[in-house]
């Protein structure tokens, strides 16, 4: 991510919201370790965590310590060290369509303790977020949910899905093409920095990922708690290409009990290449004494099932909404991504909160390049040079994306819809024309959902493999 949130103020509405309840809203000084201890402590009560380990609050400190984090304290509390609620946000890049990336604002840590819930706290440090979001000059605010209830009010929208993908080693007969490289055993923290730079391949290459830091890789690899029982279990493998290069890696552990075979799972398959992502399930489908297998956060449209003699061996359980996003600039938002077909489509955006509220055009060129005009006159062009990064270039239309040339390719079409039904669709995730049925959105002229699932395609399904 190249922008930078640290001039970003405190925001005035959210610290006014708390004042006018007794409370103090306060960004956390990284220096102020008793401060971040106290913080910790409240965040893991609030996700019904254990108390971490001495090491464990040592990484969580130097986690929360990259972040924005803010407390909500309450002065007639009777420790008032230890905050009432608690939100961590950063900038980050979200991987659209296209191989390309937009800024987004990552928000976590939302906790409200027990007995200060339903007070409108949480409201308050949503609310602010998309300020910063704002602020900070991100197009995309995104997080991932305990519960689908709490954050549609917001104008946040499941994007992207995952899965628990498990698969009967009884019954799972590879059919699949023969790798050209080898898998190897690897100790987990030898892999810190490769695993960085594969994460990295893999996150550009599916719109629904977000780009790692480094406490969710040390974390991925049980080196935030190297000691714990859970970081001893992990074994790691690596996949190297026919010319020694690494294009993948995964962590595992058995879980079972005496005399009977186990269960592999495992939370991490990285995988740069089709190859990587093959041989490394092969792999984990193939170690002995093991009864199934089982991957979390993976993707519903998992190759799998297709690299299998009988595709019943493999479920797909639990398939749950898991990256929840929240247009708060529509313009940057929509230039940043490719497009699966050309065409012209006017958006016209009801957003209560005021982020995304208005009529875009959106007009897409053949090569998956948009040009977007927004309510306020200004415009936005997909940048053809830059793969990824931040690629917004402020100017006209060039010939091949002007409005002339794409309204000459198809006749413009429109929907109205909400910031919500803008965030589902944004992606690629979520086809118009279901959320049309659901009445979820209407058109401006017959046709349009049509032509808009046509546009929103995405050549990959969107896809979040972390929890953040
Ligand atoms: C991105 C993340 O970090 S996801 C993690 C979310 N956190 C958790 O699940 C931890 C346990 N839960 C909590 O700490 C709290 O219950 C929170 C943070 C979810 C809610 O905090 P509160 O301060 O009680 O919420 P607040 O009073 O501001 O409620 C705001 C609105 O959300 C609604 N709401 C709050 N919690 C929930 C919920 N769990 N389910 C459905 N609606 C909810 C309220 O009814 C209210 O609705 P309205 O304003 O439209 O009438």
């Amino acid at each position: 991510m190249s922008f930078d949130p640290s001039g970003v103020p405190v925001d005035p509405a959210a610290s006014a919201a708390l004042a006018r309840k007794g409370l103090d809203y306060r960004l956390l000084d990284p220096a102020d370790r008793e401060a971040f201890e106290a913080w910790i402590e409240a965040d893991h009560r609030g996700f019904h965590h254990a108390r971490p380990r001495a090491a464990g609050i040592e990484h969580e400190v130097r986690v929360m310590s990259e972040r924005r984090v803010h407390g909500v304290y309450d002065t007639t509390a009777a420790d008032p060290a230890i905050p009432v609620a608690t939100v961590s946000s950063w900038p980050t890049g979200l991987s659209v369509p296209g191989g390309r990336s937009v800024d987004g604002w990552a928000v976590s840590s939302v906790t409200v303790s027990p007995t200060h819930r339903r007070r409108g706290i949480a409201r308050a440090l949503m609310e602010g977020e998309l300020a910063n979001a704002r602020n900070a000059g991100a197009a995309v605010a995104m997080l991932t949910v305990t519960e689908a209830t709490i954050y549609g009010r917001y104008g946040y929208a499941p994007a992207a899905s995952s899965a628990t993908v498990e698969v009967d080693r009884g019954r799972s007969h590879w059919i699949g093409p023969e790798a050209p490289g080898r898998v190897h055993f690897v100790e987990p923290a030898g892999l810190r920095e490769v695993a960085a730079a594969i994460s990295r391949r893999a996150v550009a290459r599916t719109p629904g990922e977000i780009d790692r830091w480094s406490g969710v890789l040390d974390r991925m690899l049980g080196l935030a708690d190297p000691e714990s029982d859970a970081a001893r279990a992990l074994r790691a493998v690596r996949y190297d290409d026919e010319h020694g290069q690494p294009q993948g890696f995964a962590v595992y552990r058995i879980t079972r009990e005496p005399n009977h075979p186990g269960w592999l799972e495992f939370d991490a398959l990285a995988a740069a290449t089709d190859d990587a992502e093959r041989e490394l399930w092969r792999f984990l489908l193939e170690v002995d004494f093991v009864t199934g297998v089982r991957g979390y956060l993976r993707s519903v449209d998992e190759p799998l099932p297709w690299l299998l003699e009988d595709r019943r061996a493999v479920a797909f359980r639990d398939v749950v909404d898991h990256l929840w996003i929240r247009i708060v600039d529509p313009v940057a938002a929509l230039a940043a991504r490719r497009y699966g077909a050309a065409g012209e489509l006017v958006l016209e955006i009801d957003d209560p909160l005021g982020y995304a509220a208005g009529r875009y055009t959106l007009l897409a060129a053949a090569d998956g390049r948009a040009h977007v005009h927004g309510p306020g006159g200004d415009d936005e062009t997909t940048d053809a040079e830059a793969p990824r990064g931040r690629e917004r270039s402020r100017r006209a239309a060039s010939d091949d994306v002007s409005p002339r040339a794409a309204s000459r390719a198809t006749a413009p079409r429109g929907l109205r819809l909400g910031a919500r039904e803008l965030a589902a669709i944004y992606l690629g995730g979520v086809r118009p024309s279901a959320l049309l049925r659901a009445s979820r959105i209407a058109e401006l002229s017959p046709g349009s959902a049509e032509l808009a699932d046509r546009m929103f395609a995405s050549e990959r399904t969107p896809h979040l493999s972390i929890w953040f």
